[in-house]
């Protein structure tokens, strides 16, 4: 990692703005790839970055490098990539055109297969892969808002990059087994779809047993198909993944008791998918669910309920209307999508 050159962060949206605007606050040289959109929204309104614990930091649009040029990458130590995993590939391709053959590439990304398509694209170069447990939401107006809490891991190096990257406020922690962290968030990232078909909060959805089962149910599939794949998923909380179906089955009180003491959620919080469907645009449903279903095919197992999300969002995508507010019995079945 070469640590006296900038931080570029390919691709700036709401966990984009969020890390490097934290990692600017703690006074680090950051630069942002972004769609002019973005551009415009920072230049007028600077960065507020505010966090369930009611604690925010201000950045003036001054304090970052901006452009929605790929040439930004000319001299970066480290690109931290935060597209969707639809755009790994075109960012993959401008890396490689632009950044120093020595920088290091950190995915921040969901799912299981960025790390591997960047690789792919940027052989020879330092690409490390990373999982960010936090839910960051763009409320508009240069305001990203970390609604849940939790440390971002990072593929343990040589360099010890998650420490070289680590700021107040926003810690890294390397990981000796990111492949079964980022495992154990794609079975938690499996509740986005739920998220994103209720249109509901994921506190609000968190605290109803009927969705907490959907849940449970959708999980303990995808819990499934990794056995039977030989996967191992790593929880970023104390709790295993194997018990968190039960846990998730358990009636209020007692789920309550249980996750207050394990992380923080605030009434804010809803999943980037569910971002991604009011806004109109396609979801990760193919890299998250999708990755299940293909798992599930290679091990013969049976996953009904992962395919019928699949085709609810997937109907939700083109109906183009948001989130469509289903019901846990709509989901299940009987709903629209046969
Ligand atoms: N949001 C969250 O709470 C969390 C998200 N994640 C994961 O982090 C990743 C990023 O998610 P999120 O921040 O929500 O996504 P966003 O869609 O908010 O941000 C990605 C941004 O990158 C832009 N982009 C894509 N390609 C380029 C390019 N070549 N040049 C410049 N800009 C580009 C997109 O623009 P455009 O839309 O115009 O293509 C968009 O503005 C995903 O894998 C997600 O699953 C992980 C944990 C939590
Ligand atoms: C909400 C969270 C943090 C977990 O599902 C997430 O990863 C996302 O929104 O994509």
């Amino acid at each position: 990692m070469v640590t006296d050159r900038p931080i570029v962060v390919a691709g700036a949206g709401a966990i984009g703005c969020f890390v490097g605007g934290m990692l600017a606050v703690g006074g680090r040289r950051v630069a942002l790839l972004v769609r002019p959109r973005v551009k415009t929204e920072i230049e007028r309104f600077g960065l507020l970055l505010t966090d369930f614990d009611g604690s925010e930091k201000k950045l003036g649009a001054g304090q970052l490098a901006l452009s929605e040029d790929p040439s930004i990458f000319h001299s970066a130590g480290t690109v931290l990539v935060t597209v969707k995993s639809a755009d790994t590939a075109d960012v993959a391709d401008q890396i490689a055109q632009h950044a120093p053959q020595d920088a290091v590439i950190v995915s921040l990304q969901n799912g299981v297969g960025n790390v591997a398509a960047l690789r792919d694209r940027l052989g020879g170069r330092c690409v490390l892969a990373g999982m960010v447990p936090f839910n960051v939401i763009a409320m508009g107006e240069g305001r990203f808002h970390r609604s849940t809490s939790g440390d971002i891991h990072v593929e343990a190096d040589e360099a010890n990059t998650a420490a070289v990257l680590s700021v107040p406020g926003l810690t890294m922690r390397a990981s000796r087994d990111i492949t079964g962290v980022q495992w154990g968030k794609l079975i938690i990232n499996l509740n986005n779809a739920l998220s994103a078909l209720s249109d509901m909060p994921l506190a609000a959805q968190l605290a109803s047993r009927e969705w907490r089962r959907l849940f449970a149910d959708q999980m303990a599939e995808g819990l499934a198909a990794m056995k039977a794949a030989g996967i191992t998923p790593v929880s970023a909380t104390p709790i295993p993944p194997r018990w968190t179906p039960t846990l998730l089955r358990l009636p209020d009180t007692v789920f309550n008791a249980i996750l207050g003491r394990t992380m923080k959620i605030d009434p804010e919080a809803r999943s980037s998918m569910w971002q991604d469907l009011k806004l109109g645009r396609k979801t990760e449903i193919d890299y998250l669910q999708g990755a299940i279903i293909a798992l599930a095919e290679r091990n013969g197992v049976d996953v009904p309920l992962s395919r019928r999300i699949v085709a609810l969002i997937r109907e939700a995508e083109s109906a183009g209307k948001g989130p469509p507010r289903l019901t846990p019995q709509q989901i299940r079945g009987g709903g629209p999508a046969g």
